[in-house]
């Protein structure tokens, strides 16, 4: 065998398309991200989680650039995060797409397809498209001071959209959104996704996060607390059982499983002694006479990992 057909042979191996190694940030003498490493690859989304003033969005700015960092580096693409030639592969959503009030939507998309390299031919393409994926088809020509919030946070992700890019950053997609926004924008993750885009989500609703992103990072005071596989999160704790009525005995039966945290005529809320008991539970409650009309695991697994976490960062630390 020759050495090429060797070589062709080999697996690919799979380069980051963002590494941040020891990045550092302060204001004034107070440390926004204090030696912060990140990876990503291609294909994969990773929620950037911590509560506020945790140093997200300093370290979002860093990552694309905007922000010179104190110390440590971050790549884009294997090239420095400040060459804009690697910015040119990077869709953003800020945190707050400001935008001037006289401009169409239709407008800023195209202003935005040139600056993403979209081929002077495509731009008008482009722009619709990226207005129709984001559910504002029809109103392009409208102005930007005539949108609603959620309308403009939609035109920032369109604007993110433009030119395909390899790598998404999003700072609060879905803050100003309504549930029907928030799905559309988790369909768009996972469409980005499917086509081997990567995306950083930055997002405080942790439900969202845990539904389109394959790994989790906590971050709080600057560091990275913990960097997990959402895969590898335990699962919830708590469920609500809606019956056609609660009866005593049913509610014995209940707390033979945990304890009940609430309960009224037709529901009980129960903190499970054992998290993965939910199908015995059930069981047991319709051996027992209980007709049940829904079962609803309440708390996100991800939300009690991470107020663990950031109220408690000594004990991940041990563990
Ligand atoms: N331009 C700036 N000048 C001074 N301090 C700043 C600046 N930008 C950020 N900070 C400080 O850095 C820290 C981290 O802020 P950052 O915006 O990165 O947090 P965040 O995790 O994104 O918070 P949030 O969830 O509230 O958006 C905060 O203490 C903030 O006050």
């Amino acid at each position: 065998m020759t050495q090429g057909t060797s070589v062709l042979n080999a697996p690919v191996p799979v380069a980051p398309v963002l590494v941040a190694r020891g990045l550092a940030k302060a204001f004034g003498g107070r440390t926004a991200v204090d030696g912060l490493d990140l990876h990503i690859r291609p294909g994969e989304a990773v929620g950037l989680l911590g509560p506020n003033g945790a140093g997200k969005t300093t370290t979002v700015k860093m990552l694309l650039g905007l922000v010179r960092p104190d110390d440590g580096t971050a790549e884009l693409f294997g090239r420095d995060a400040a060459d804009p030639a690697a910015r040119t592969r990077v869709g953003y959503l800020p945190e707050t797409f400001a935008q001037p009030e006289w401009a169409t939507g239709d407008r800023v998309l195209r202003q935005h397809a040139r600056l993403a390299r979209v081929p002077r031919e495509d731009v008008a393409r482009a722009a619709a498209d990226a207005l129709r994926r984001v559910g504002l088809a029809g109103r392009g020509g409208e102005r930007v001071g005539g949108y609603s919030k959620g309308m403009r946070q939609r035109l920032g992700l369109a604007a993110a959209l433009l030119g395909d890019p390899d790598l998404v950053i999003l700072d609060e997609p879905t803050s100003a959104l309504d549930p029907v926004g928030r799905r559309e924008v988790r369909d768009i993750v996972l469409a980005l996704r499917a086509r081997g885009a990567a995306v950083l989500l930055n997002s405080h609703l942790l439900g969202e996060v845990e539904q389109v992103c394959d790994r989790v990072v906590v971050m709080d005071r600057g560091r990275v607390l913990a960097d997990r596989a959402v895969a590898d999160l335990p699962s919830g704790g708590e469920v609500r059982l809606v019956l056609d009525r609660v009866e005593e005995r049913l509610v014995a039966v209940i707390e033979g499983f945990g304890t009940i945290v609430h309960a009224d005529d037709r529901a009980v809320l129960v903190g499970l002694d054992d998290r993965d008991a939910g199908p015995e539970l059930v069981t047991a409650v319709a051996a027992a006479g209980g007709r049940i009309r829904a079962v609803v695991p309440l708390q996100s697994s991800l939300e009690e990992v991470f107020l663990q976490l950031v109220d408690h960062p000594g004990e991940e630390a041990r563990s």
